[in-house]
């Protein structure tokens, strides 16, 4: 299967921040939920993937190309959408449309007006004028008009209310009636994700801890819920981010048929969901760090 993103072995070191030797595909025709907590990396790999900032080692190929010598031919084919606001305050949303599709060979006014008459974008508006939801929906119809194959995003849904992302989800599902569009966005708002998205990547402290389908990760992971007499030093070890009460015990499992196996009908095995694995992972690699 043909890869729009590719990711190999790549590094960047801050000061008190490491993305460590990051290796993750996106693959062509399909949805990729970039998901982990607060401060995990998202923004920082996003930046690379789009020539922001640079690495400090590894590959990043963009439609199989290198992203840096390549830069113009591939932009052209990336619609970005970045969290922060990166017009120009003082223009109106069709004045800055102006200045940004000469920069376009497949620029398409005709598809612009229609999205902004869909999205109720007030072209006349200046862009301090916008809400975030607005700005949103014009970075929108900008990689839309433009006809980009790979729609790259930063937290497009954070900001919005949930009728405006509703909205914006359902727009999605319409770009990717299109076969050859591939859609990578990083969230971590999970409901999102678990409705559109086909894969995920999971990023914690600047490491990839997986990336699957969406699918295979909620058929493979689940809650494990049972006594604390179950656990000891070895069944711990099968179990992420054991929460112990007076009651009992519940648990991830990233292999719902070993623990099976493990516990027998002693436990309760539940189907989990991607708040779930998100908050009992980032638990486990926590309790890891500190034991270790
Ligand atoms: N220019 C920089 N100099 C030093 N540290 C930085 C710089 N940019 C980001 N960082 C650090 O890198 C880490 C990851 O930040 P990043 O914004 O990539 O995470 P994120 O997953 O997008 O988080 P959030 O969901 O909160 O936006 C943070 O600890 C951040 O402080």
């Amino acid at each position: 299967m043909e890869n729009a993103i590719e990711l190999k072995n790549v590094s960047k070191n801050y000061k008190q921040f490491s993305l460590d030797n990051i290796s993750f595909s996106v693959k062509k025709g399909f949805v990729t939920g970039f998901i982990g907590p607060n401060g995990a990396g998202k923004t920082s790999t996003i930046k690379m993937i789009m020539n922001l900032i640079h690495a400090d080692s590894g590959s990043i190929e963009l439609f199989g190309l290198d992203h840096k010598l390549n830069e113009r031919f591939v932009k052209e084919r990336i619609g970005f959408v970045y969290a922060e606001n990166h017009f120009y305050d003082h223009l109106t949303i069709d004045k800055m449309k102006k200045i940004i599709s000469p920069f376009y060979k497949n620029w398409d006014d005709a598809l612009f007006y229609e999205t902004v008459r869909k999205f109720d974008l007030p072209l006349k508006r200046k862009i301090k004028q916008l809400s975030t939801g607005m700005k949103m929906k014009f970075s929108l119809a900008i990689a839309l008009a433009h006809h980009a194959d790979l729609i790259i995003m930063d937290e497009p849904t954070s900001g919005l209310d949930p009728v405006f992302r509703s909205e914006v989800l359902d727009l999605f599902s319409e770009i990717m009636q299109d076969e050859e569009k591939t859609i990578f966005f990083s969230s971590h708002i999970t409901s999102d994700l678990e409705q559109i998205a086909d894969y995920i990547t999971f990023i914690y402290d600047g490491r990839i801890l997986f990336q699957e389908t969406k699918d295979d990760i909620l058929e493979r992971f689940a809650i494990v819920k049972g006594d604390r007499q179950l656990l000891d030093a070895d069944t711990r070890k099968h179990l992420i981010g054991i929460r112990e009460t007076d009651f009992g015990f519940e648990a991830l499992t990233a292999d719902r048929v070993e623990t099976r196996e493990i516990f027998g009908k002693e436990v309760l095995i539940e189907q989990t969901n991607l708040e779930q694995l998100m908050v009992f992972t980032v638990r486990g690699e926590k309790h890891k760090r500190i034991s270790s």
